[in-house]
């Protein structure tokens, strides 16, 4: 299964914010998108998840155009962890993870015993299930982003996209996280995520997206779009990628030259 991006533009009103682009996602792959503040990639995401109307060219899943694909059914295709979430209501974080069940259900049908099974599984992978209980809007901004992955996991889809899902994590947790989407990948979940973080893309492996302050993407296996020359195309200032060993693993560092 994949998902063809096909020469998409996508933004707000007539305003144009990420034109012309295209890029193709498997099943298994994990596809990092970088890029400065502000050109694009969460307007590029919501865009692709049919919550912004495209303002030209085509997302098609497996060939079929996304806007044929029922809600229910893309729900159960594509998992979305947004990059902030608050629920006005004092929902508890396990209520969280189960509503990820809700594409699945009927409209008035409650989750089963077997969906409350599967939300503490998730929650026990993730290591939160310490969490079950408490109420959402009370945890940490890591907790709850990792009750949000977990939700998406609930919806058992093919493909997770995920803006920025290490990003209120501290170290651990970062490292936690990305090991997961490792494991994901590998059985065969297509993950596209957006990080500021180009070491995480290193740690992925998997391929890159680099979009330069004119809305220009570059794309590709991570080692040959994350080049010191295209980081400090992005982002303006020299960068240094040092590649390493340690115990006999490659490592390769990512650092701002200042
Ligand atoms: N609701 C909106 N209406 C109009 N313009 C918006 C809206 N949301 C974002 N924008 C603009 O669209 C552009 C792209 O924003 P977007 O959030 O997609 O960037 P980003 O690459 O995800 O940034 P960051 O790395 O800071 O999260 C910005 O110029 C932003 O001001």
């Amino acid at each position: 299964m994949e998902i063809e991006i096909k020469c998409i533009a996508c933004g707000y009103g007539k305003h144009s914010v990420v034109n012309n682009f295209s890029t193709t996602i498997n099943q298994g792959d994990i596809l990092c998108f970088l890029g400065p503040n502000g050109v694009g990639k969460t307007t590029l995401f919501k865009s692709i998840m049919g919550l912004l109307p495209l303002l030209d060219g085509q997302v098609l899943i497996d060939g079929t155009d996304l806007k044929k694909i029922s809600r229910k059914k893309f729900a159960s295709l594509i998992g979305y962890v947004p990059q902030t979430h608050s629920t006005p209501f004092a929902f508890q974080a396990l209520d969280v993870v189960l509503m990820g069940s809700t594409a699945r259900l009927n409209a008035f049908s409650n989750p089963s015993k077997s969906d409350y099974i599967k939300a503490h599984e998730v929650m026990e992978q993730l290591s939160i299930e310490r969490f079950a209980d408490k109420i959402f809007t009370e945890l940490s901004g890591g907790e709850r982003q990792m009750v949000m992955i977990a939700r998406a996991l609930m919806q058992e889809p093919a493909f997770i996209m995920l803006d920025e899902p290490t990003a209120s994590l501290d170290f651990g947790n970062q490292a936690k996280v990305l090991k997961e989407l490792k494991t994901l990948s590998n059985q065969g979940i297509g993950i596209a995520m957006t990080t500021h973080v180009p070491e995480h893309a290193f740690l992925c492996g998997g391929k890159a997206v680099l979009f330069t302050p004119g809305g220009h993407a570059l794309s590709g296996p991570v080692k040959e779009i994350l080049t010191e020359k295209n980081l400090e195309k992005a982002y303006g200032l020299p960068v240094a990628v040092i590649e390493d060993r340690w115990h006999n693993r490659k490592m390769i560092h990512c650092t701002p030259v200042i």
